[in-house]
């Protein structure tokens, strides 16, 4: 159900209404990840606190749009999906949300399976069953260049925000997760070999070479085309998980998918 059509109210008006600003709500496999072709439906808040130049969904950050809708309504939407044991929540960021918590909280006492994707800056406590944490890297900065408005008026607030060691390290020390980097090319490596160990050294938790999963960056099959076959090399030299975008494959970049 894509709920942005006539809904223009922007994010950050509006922590003072109840419920939750909802971008889409829509069935479909989930494409990326440890659960990737599971049946599951996608419940997508809006609002972010980052603006990665790639956002593949620039309508719950660049240009936020949504309808607010009550945790009850959100419940019945996710129930009509029968088919479905699997919800997976996301954004934007959904743990920007204190409503996020509440419906979570629903979803389990329904006896749902819950995957929550998150940029890992906001810990929440709440019944995760999959924290689907994907930290962003400095290739992700919107420098002036890059950025799809043009003007590099986020990339300081992102560059100081991407990254925050308390919280990623609460994330894998409370639920069971899995790091999914978005990946160009062989100069993220680093980064990412540094932040990984950063967590381990952090936590009382061993971060697995199968907890750490290399995704392609696109939003498009053309995109995809570009880099994956990169990625895939770069997650075998290093011994990580390579993850595909199965939707992208499936359905490019159609919305609902
Ligand atoms: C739109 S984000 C929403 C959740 C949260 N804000 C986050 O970034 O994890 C959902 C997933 O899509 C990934 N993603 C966004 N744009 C992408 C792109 N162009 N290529 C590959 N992955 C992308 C994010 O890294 C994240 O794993
Ligand atoms: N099919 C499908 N799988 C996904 N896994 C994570 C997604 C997301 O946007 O968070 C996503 C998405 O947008 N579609
Ligand atoms: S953190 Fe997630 S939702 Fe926010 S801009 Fe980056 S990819 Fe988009
Ligand atoms: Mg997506």
């Amino acid at each position: 159900m894509p709920v942005n059509a006539d809904a223009t109210v922007p994010a950050n008006e509006a922590e003072v209404q109840d419920g939750l600003p909802i971008n889409e709500l829509f069935y479909s496999l989930q494409g990326e990840g440890r659960l990737a072709g599971v049946p599951s439906v996608f419940v997508r808040t809006s609002g972010c606190n980052l603006r990665c130049w790639f956002c593949d969904s620039y309508h719950t950050s660049w240009e936020p749009t949504h309808a607010w809708m009550d945790i009850d309504d959100v419940l019945a939407e996710v129930r009509n999906h029968a088919q479905a044991n699997h919800v997976v929540l996301t954004g934007g960021e959904p743990m920007m949300h204190d409503h996020s918590v509440e419906l979570l909280e629903r979803l389990d006492e329904a006896g749902y399976h819950t995957t929550v994707e998150t940029n890992g800056t906001i810990y929440r406590e709440a019944p995760i069953d999959l924290a689907s944490i994907s930290p962003k890297l400095a290739s992700s900065t919107p420098t002036p260049e890059r950025d799809p408005k043009g003007d590099g008026a986020w990339e300081e607030r992102h560059e100081d925000r991407r990254i925050d060691i308390e919280a990623l390290s609460r994330l894998v020390e409370t639920y069971d997760f899995q790091l999914k980097f978005v990946v160009t090319d062989s100069t993220d490596m680093p980064e990412i070999d540094e932040l990984v160990e950063r967590i381990d050294d952090a936590t009382g938790t061993t971060v697995r070479s199968t907890d750490v999963l290399l995704m392609p960056e696109g939003a498009t099959r053309d995109r995809l085309e570009e880099t994956r076959e990169t990625v895939a090399e770069l997650a075998m030299e290093r011994g990580y998980q390579f993850t595909p975008r199965l939707h992208v494959t499936l359905w490019n970049d159609a919305p609902g998918t």
